[in-house]
């Protein structure tokens, strides 16, 4: 139990009254704590609170690679090619191969998108899932950070580019918001000045949820799908691969005016998970066979079929 705090043994006169009352104190935070432990869900983690943040997503002063990189997304991201892309992905099935095979295929991808890392990505799920890990954090979220970036195989399928498969993420169809990086690079997209689409609301209105937006297409909705279909993690395990890089939503609270009750909740969620994708990318590099027997038993945990329909 945590020690009483200074101030109350000193200030105290009849001191056995307010020790009792501190040790009551202390005994009910420590079981919220243990039931936001339980739920994965500290308000505020210990890894976020110890990483100086100022490092982290400066895109005023990324290279050209990170600036054209979103330039192309954000001119190209329009209603017509999101309808079509989800399309595509409805009518065929890609490739078969376990989950581990699925990262060690993604390491040859280096994201353009990406001011914060150049390391490949099986290093940097590792390094999000062992953050997790060692914030004593429920196994199913341990597997989430572990997966979280599975969907950046898409390039490997036919993709027209990065533009459609990393970066943040952000609506379709309705007006772009300007808390999104960038955001004078929308000027390029068609559905800009749109009659519907440029319109606050858009083919939306207010309170609608989540679910029925549609995001623009990348890694994070694709996985969705395929872990959704063929695992058996928590909802929240789901909200975080969704919506992970959806930052103008959970970091600087736009599109909040579509959110349902149920967006709230996985809001917490998200916001839970982000410092171990974000902040994990300072971390020393993970040896990769070391891990893999504690990982591959965890896998098994929670997808039922060791190949996975991608
Ligand atoms: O550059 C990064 C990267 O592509 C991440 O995987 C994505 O989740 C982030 O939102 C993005 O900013
Ligand atoms: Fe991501
Ligand atoms: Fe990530």
């Amino acid at each position: 139990m945590a020690p009483a705090l200074d101030f109350e043994a000193s200030n105290d006169r009849d001191g056995q009254g307010l020790e009792d009352l501190s040790d009551n104190i202390d005994a009910v935070n420590v079981l919220k704590a243990e039931i936001k432990k339980e739920k994965g869900m500290m308000e505020k983690s210990e890894f976020d609170a110890n990483k100086d943040k100022t490092q982290f997503r400066q895109y005023e002063d990324a290279c050209d690679r990170v600036k054209s990189f979103y330039k192309e997304q954000h001119e190209k991201q329009t209603v017509a090619y999101n309808l079509k892309a989800r399309n595509d992905f409805k009518s065929n099935t890609r490739a078969k191969m376990t989950i581990w095979e699925a990262m060690e295929r993604l390491n040859s991808l280096i994201d353009e998108s990406d001011p914060d890392t150049q390391l490949s990505q099986i290093e940097h799920l590792l390094q999000s899932a062992e953050a997790i890990r060692r914030d004593g954090k429920p196994r199913w979220m341990q597997l989430t950070g572990l997966i979280h970036d599975l969907g950046k195989l898409l390039f490997f399928f036919g993709a027209q580019g990065q533009w459609d498969v990393v970066g943040d993420t952000f609506p379709v169809g309705c007006a772009f918001d300007e808390r999104i990086i960038y955001p004078e690079t929308f000027k390029g997209n068609p559905d800009y000045n749109h009659e519907i689409y440029g319109t606050k609301n858009g083919i939306y209105y207010p309170e609608i949820g989540l679910d029925n937006i549609m995001l623009s297409w990348g890694h994070d909705e694709y996985l969705y799908h395929i872990v959704k279909d063929q695992s058996t993690l928590p909802p929240e395990a789901l909200a975080m691969i969704r919506y992970h890089s959806f930052y103008p939503w959970h970091s600087a609270g736009a599109y909040s005016e579509f959110m349902d009750e149920h967006d709230q909740t996985m809001l917490d969620a998200v916001r839970a998970f982000n410092p171990y994708d974000l902040y994990s990318k300072s971390d020393d590099i993970p040896t990769v066979e070391e891990l893999k027997p504690y990982y591959l038993e965890l896998i098994d945990e929670f997808f039922p079929n060791k190949v996975i329909r991608w």
